[in-house]
């Protein structure tokens, strides 16, 4: 088969929804984020396996230039021998797949007072027909022409001087009762205390269909009109100020959904992570007598439920009820098929910020049975994934609640005084995972886990909301927790717990992971390697420096019947900002902005 040259990209094929959806099973393209609308991060080519990756080489490298790099935590996409790969401050890149020769890039014109919390990052786009969907940091979404990279439109969705920005990839769904395709994203901006909201629009024309705020009692729009709230209209999971009215955290409250959702066919549900709320500070978001009990900060921090047509919230299981320590819950719901007690469950898995692993039955979470929370009866599995957790020491699995810890909250300041006592909190707020996706390979049935070791002293701090202002109520300084490493990838079974593998590094882990049927595990490390590693046992089968920190999303895919490796270099996120000790740590690291492709040359090829 042939692919079309540089100047004959006009030959590129519109992308349907049938190629998103077979898109986990294709290996000529990666049109969606995750490698498939489930996430796996799993390719079933074999081409490069345990046998030859050793004899990995860089096949070219391209350069995305400019002054300004920071952090890359983009995922590529692939198509007809074209690349499409997106880049810090708002940036997309078309690029041939054979020899890295730029065909067009697109470069947002941002205003000076973007206001992303950590970093100016973008995790990629979505293709859908003849247009390329990208978020951009002044709270927008934009579809470029694929062929030249020439803007169709541009909807600015939110106030960016309010802290609303977009990091995450959007994502194409096709909604199965009406039959329309959609364009789903959300936003970010928890820290400024936003109103987490997810958005479907026409992939066509970029028109609103449907918007869902993630709050519980805000009003939600179908079509232009108002259409229903949030859950309970008069919010019971948030607590009533002295006035009788909601308190003020109510009105900001958070939730934003900044990652990307995965979809279930069967039930034609979205999938879809939610934020942390805010503030930050939980005494803000109690009753009266500091009583947080019975008030959950619905709907943050946790996974939810979507219908499509109308963007009904159908299901809610929460990771972090009344969340203390921003474990935002975004981080993308993986779904599979497992095997339990004889039977195979349809489940969806979720690393959190807040430590564990959440294996959540996919029925019960998808019933559309009228209720929203579904705590009790949804969870199949809650595994420690990082050692000496110290706010819960587990979950009570039929109630779907945490065990918490006594004096893990920190105390409110003292009258008079501006900061609480200070705590000691396992892991910190940057979590024992963060934005990074796991992946799950289809043959050892093992999820390949980014995981950090650290903590935090945590206290609290007073704060009222101010437009455009941090809203987090919180100081903190994040330190090691052990001399020997931070970054840990974990090898876990789903079906148990069980930790069957890990890798340490010295620094902290923040890239995305890939695996295939050649029986390897790869990802990147702060400290410039792509790594190999065998997915059974974990052994380092390859390595290769790229010169700047990678905190990217590797794909795979083959062209011309050779299989290639992309992933992007670039070094950034919250760990040089926010990350304490270990922000020192990653001082060393250089920047940079490039996208690397790698081959197992002929030579080695022609052995087989
Ligand atoms: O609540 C939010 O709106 C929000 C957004 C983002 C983002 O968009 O990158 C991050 C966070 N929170 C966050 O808490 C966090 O630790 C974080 C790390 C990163 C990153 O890219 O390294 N982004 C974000
Ligand atoms: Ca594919
Ligand atoms: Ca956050």
């Amino acid at each position: 088969c042939s692919f079309p040259a540089a100047s004959e990209a006009a030959e590129q094929r519109p992308v349907t929804w049938e190629d998103i959806l077979n898109d986990e099973k294709t290996t000529d393209d990666v049109v969606s984020w995750g490698m498939g609308v489930r996430n796996h991060r799993y390719s079933t080519l074999d081409k490069i396996n345990v046998s030859n990756i050793a004899n990995m080489k860089p096949a070219w490298s391209f350069s995305f230039g400019d002054e300004k790099q920071r952090g890359q935590e983009t995922q590529a996409l692939v198509r007809d021998g074209v690349i499409y790969v997106t880049a810090s401050y708002s940036r997309a890149f078309a690029l041939d797949a054979k020899t890295g020769k730029r065909l067009w890039s697109y470069t947002h014109r941002l205003p000076d007072d973007i206001r992303p919390c950590c970093d100016v990052v973008n995790r990629g786009g979505a293709l859908y027909g003849d247009k390329l969907y990208m978020g951009t940091l002044d709270a927008g979404i934009v579809a470029l022409d694929i062929k030249t990279g020439k803007q169709v439109w541009f909807k600015k969705f939110e106030d960016h001087t309010a802290g609303y920005t977009m990091t995450g990839a959007p994502n194409i769904i096709k909604d199965q009762k009406t039959g329309k395709v959609l364009l789903i994203h959300g936003s970010s901006g928890d820290e400024f205390g936003v109103v987490g909201r997810l958005y479907a629009r026409d992939p066509e024309t970029g028109e609103e269909i449907w918007m869902r705020p993630l709050v519980e009692g805000h009003m939600g729009r179908l079509n232009g009109k108002d259409s229903t709230t949030t859950g309970d209209a008069s919010a019971p999971s948030w607590p009533n100020a002295k006035d009788g009215k909601k308190v003020e955290a109510w009105n900001q409250g958070g939730g934003a959904p900044w990652q990307s959702a995965t979809y279930d066919e069967k039930t034609n549900t979205i999938v879809i992570g939610t934020g942390n709320p805010a503030p930050w500070n939980h005494h803000y978001r109690s009753g009266p007598n500091g009583d947080w009990k019975p008030y959950d900060s619905l709907y943050t921090s946790g996974q939810v439920y979507i219908e499509p047509s109308t963007g009904e919230p159908v299901g809610f299981f929460q990771h972090t009820p009344n969340d203390a320590w921003d474990y935002s819950g975004n981080n993308p719901i993986t779904l599979f098929e497992m095997e339990k007690d004889g039977k195979t469950v349809r489940a969806g898995a979720h690393a959190d910020r807040n430590g564990f692993l959440f294996i959540t039955d996919l029925d019960k979470l998808t019933a559309r049975d009228g209720k929203i929370s579904k705590q009790a009866g949804s969870a199949l599995g809650i595994y420690p994934m990082v050692p000496d957790i110290s706010w819960a020491t587990g979950w009570d699995l039929a109630t779907g609640r945490p065990h918490e810890v006594e004096g893990q909250r920190p105390p409110a300041p003292a009258e008079g005084e501006a900061k609480g006592k200070t705590i000691q909190v396992t892991p910190n707020f940057l979590g024992g995972t963060n934005w990074m996706p796991m992946a799950y390979s289809q043959d050892t049935k093992l999820f390949y886990i980014p995981t950090n070791d650290w903590m935090e002293d945590y206290w609290t701090e007073n704060v009222t909301y101010k437009k455009g202002a941090a809203y987090l109520g919180q100081g903190f300084r994040i330190k090691r927790q052990f001399d020997t490493h931070v970054g840990v990838l974990r090898a876990m079974d789903p079906t148990n717990g069980k930790v069957v593998w890990e890798h340490k590094e010295a620094m902290p882990l923040w890239a995305g992971v890939l695996t295939t049927k050649g029986g390897f595990v790869l990802t990147g490390t702060s400290d410039g390697y792509v790594k190999a590693f065998d997915a059974k046992d974990g052994k380092e089968l390859w390595k290769f420096q790229t010169g700047s920190g990678v905190v990217s999303q590797p794909v795979t895919w083959e062209m011309d019947g050779k299989q290639y490796i992309g992933i992007t270099s670039g070094y950034g996120g919250a760990v040089p900002l926010w990350g304490g000790d270990m922000a020192d740590q990653t001082k060393q690291v250089s920047q940079g902005g490039s996208f690397w492709v790698f081959e197992v040359p002929q030579t080695t090829a022609a052995a087989e």
